[in-house]
């Protein structure tokens, strides 16, 4: 087997009696842009820190091309990094600031001058070379913070929350640079964030944490599709979850109970239920039709509130078991039904495109 380029084996970390991170075993390919995916305080962030050196994990190793880097101090490890807050030297201008890591490393004034120039061209800020970072917006500051961590060539690229202080225009453009950046220069990429779409938009690879450990790892496409637990399904895109009792399992196909005492056959069933078990059958809002289609479960409905969304609408029914959910048919899809509030009727759903999990 061919070796992992990094490698982060078992890492745990303790700050007295909290488990930051219980246990995180991730290998990552050269070139991979890896997204660490989560909610606040689910260990993104420590585990991206162990690997920066900032922090000693408590125990577990991070391997670089089969070394381990522990031993190895922050500012040797030859990894460049960019965080929330700007972090430029106010002081310093654009072209001094990408020039620091090559200035530290001592580099010959000719290769710091072509290197700047390089950089600043990759990050679209020619003709900013001479402002001070107080004179530049904040998308332009972590353009700058971007050029000066990919300067001296580091092979692994460190993020943490970039784009979050920015507003969501500028956070989609940058979004684009940072992909275009990625394929131009081919260097591995580690990005923590919180926000799924950007992680869906950005990443090779998710690893979605949850209290300090990877609860699945995959693409984006994986964890939409094939999502292994409900918190999974219920952080990576959008989710009805409606209560069900399981009534019957075969080869992987559940027959259940939902709440308005409907029966479903065929559901897709990839954890072990048992007859009479409680289960949360999960529906993407998307993978509800207005009309009927081959093998389609129905469900009756009342619709409450609809909205015009471009491609799709958005509808909000209740159940006749007084749950809310939230159906996005394709607009064409919708014609006609658009206006229609108050109105009983049935919505209908592929089961084999609904996900069951135990409750
Ligand atoms: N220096 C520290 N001392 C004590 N507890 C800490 C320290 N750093 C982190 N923690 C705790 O460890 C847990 C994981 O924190 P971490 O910052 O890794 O989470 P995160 O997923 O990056 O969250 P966020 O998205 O909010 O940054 C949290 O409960 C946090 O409070």
């Amino acid at each position: 087997m061919t070796q992992p380029f990094l490698s982060i084996r078992n890492i745990r970390k303790t700050f007295g009696a909290v488990v930051a991170v219980h246990d995180v075993t991730v290998d990552i390919p050269k070139g991979e842009f890896l997204t660490f995916l989560g909610p606040s305080g689910s260990g993104k962030s420590t585990t991206l820190y162990a690997i920066a050196g900032f922090q000693d994990p408590s125990s577990g190793d991070v391997l670089l091309q089969g070394s381990s880097l522990l031993s190895v101090p922050s500012h040797k490890r030859n990894i460049g990094m960019v965080f929330q807050r700007y972090t430029l030297f106010p002081h310093l201008t654009v072209a001094e600031n990408v020039a620091f890591p090559l200035r530290v490393r001592r580099r010959p004034d000719k290769e710091v001058k072509r290197k700047v120039d390089d950089m600043l061209a990759l990050v679209r800020l020619e003709g900013f070379a001479d402002r001070r970072p107080g004179a530049l917006s904040g998308g332009q500051q972590q353009r700058v913070a971007l050029a000066r961590a990919l300067a001296y060539d580091p092979p692994i690229l460190l993020m943490d929350e970039p784009l979050s202080a920015l507003d969501k225009k500028l956070r989609e453009e940058i979004q684009a640079e940072i992909r275009r950046i990625h394929r131009e220069t081919g260097v591995t990429i580690l990005y923590v964030t919180h926000d799924q779409e950007e992680a869906l938009h950005l990443s090779d690879r998710i690893a979605l944490f949850k209290e300090g450990r990877i609860e699945q790892i995959g693409s984006g496409e994986d964890l939409y599709l094939r999502p292994a637990t409900d918190f999974v399904a219920g952080f990576i895109g959008n989710s009805n979850f409606l209560p069900a009792e399981c009534l019957e399992t075969a080869h992987g196909s559940a027959t259940i109970r939902l709440a308005d005492g409907s029966v479903v056959s065929g559901v897709k069933a990839n954890h072990s239920l048992s007859r009479g078990q409680k289960a949360r059958l999960m529906v993407r809002p998307e993978a509800f039709r207005l009309t009927p289609g081959a093998s389609c479960a129905e469900l009756a409905v009342e619709f409450i509130d609809t909205a015009f969304f471009g491609e799709r609408r958005r509808v909000v029914a209740r159940t006749a078991a007084g749950q809310e959910i939230d159906i996005r048919p394709t607009s064409d899809a919708a014609d006609g039904h658009g206006g229609i509030a108050s109105r009983s009727r049935q919505v209908f759903f592929d089961p084999a495109a609904a996900f069951l999990f135990p409750a």
